[in-house]
């Protein structure tokens, strides 16, 4: 069951008029237990033009868009305090070396079973308030990846369970994310492999900051992505976003202790 895009905006609207009033019932009626912590309150985004974030280009690849600083360091702790919310720890499972948290129903089924957070709405209206996904596109499942470093996940794709729009939003830590054409290897995402020196050169490489926001649809989605496992990353010639990242070839970049991915997927096709 697809999640009524305007609805939920509604319902978020609603819930910070209600905080910013004081309405304590009001700011209560956020979607999940996530909701005891202090409402995640983000600005309206400017329109942005998906074509001047537009990093795959270079590398020959459609769909790959990478937009720097899409939320505030403000705004960051509170998506932050959110996902670490009462009542949040029993949805963390070991997956491999991380740890990920779904919301919306169980990944493997395309069935959209629950609201999603307080924290995920609000990213998600600014994601649709900047204009780049629309009824169609817009997501409805979120998951939460927890990296320790050095941990990453190994190469894999996100299979037909999903539409081909993902949304990334990094928080806390930097990576640096590899992507591979799709080889037609299972879509394993167990972690039990890394992205190791056997792995062929990536067609493609994105430094993920925290706060950017990351999006691969359409062809990028068919690629294969994964995240070595180190504590330094190194960008190569292959980094495409290298520039609007602030690096440049042959640069390390630490990646924090902890990075968390919130990923916005969409289940059911149309
Ligand atoms: O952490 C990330 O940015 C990538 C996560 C990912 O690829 C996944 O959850 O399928
Ligand atoms: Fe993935």
């Amino acid at each position: 069951m697809p999640v009524d895009m305007k609805a939920l905006l509604a319902r978020e609207r609603e819930r910070r008029r209600a905080a910013a009033s004081g309405d304590p019932a009001g700011a209560a009626t956020a979607s999940s237990s996530a909701a005891a912590t202090a409402p995640v309150v983000m600005a309206p985004r400017a329109k942005i033009s998906l074509r001047d974030f537009d990093v795959g280009e270079r590398a020959g690849v459609r769909g790959l868009h990478y937009v720097p600083d899409f939320i505030s360091p403000d705004e960051e702790r509170a998506v932050l305090a959110g996902i670490h919310a009462p009542g949040t720890e029993s949805r963390w499972v070991r997956s491999g070396r991380r740890r990920v948290a779904n919301y919306g129903g169980v990944p493997s089924s395309s069935e959209v079973t629950e609201p999603l957070p307080q924290f995920a709405t609000s990213l998600l209206e600014a994601i649709a308030s900047a204009g780049i996904v629309n009824e169609r596109t817009a997501p409805n499942h979120v998951l939460v990846n927890e990296y320790v470093a050095p941990a990453g996940i190994s190469p894999h794709n996100d299979g037909d369970v999903y539409a081909p729009h993902v949304a990334i939003v990094t928080l806390g830590g930097a990576a640096l994310m590899d992507f591979w054409p799709n080889d037609g290897s299972v879509t394993a995402d167990d972690d039990r492999r890394d992205c190791d020196e056997r792995e062929p050169t990536p067609i493609a490489q994105v430094l993920l900051r925290p706060r950017s926001l990351l999006l691969y649809t359409g062809d990028a989605y068919g690629l294969r992505h994964g995240i070595r496992h180190r504590d330094v990353d190194v960008a190569t010639d292959r980094c495409v976003n290298a520039a609007v990242a602030g690096v440049e070839i042959g640069d390390e970049v630490e990646r924090g202790r902890v990075r968390y991915s919130v990923v916005f997927v969409r289940k059911g096709h149309g």
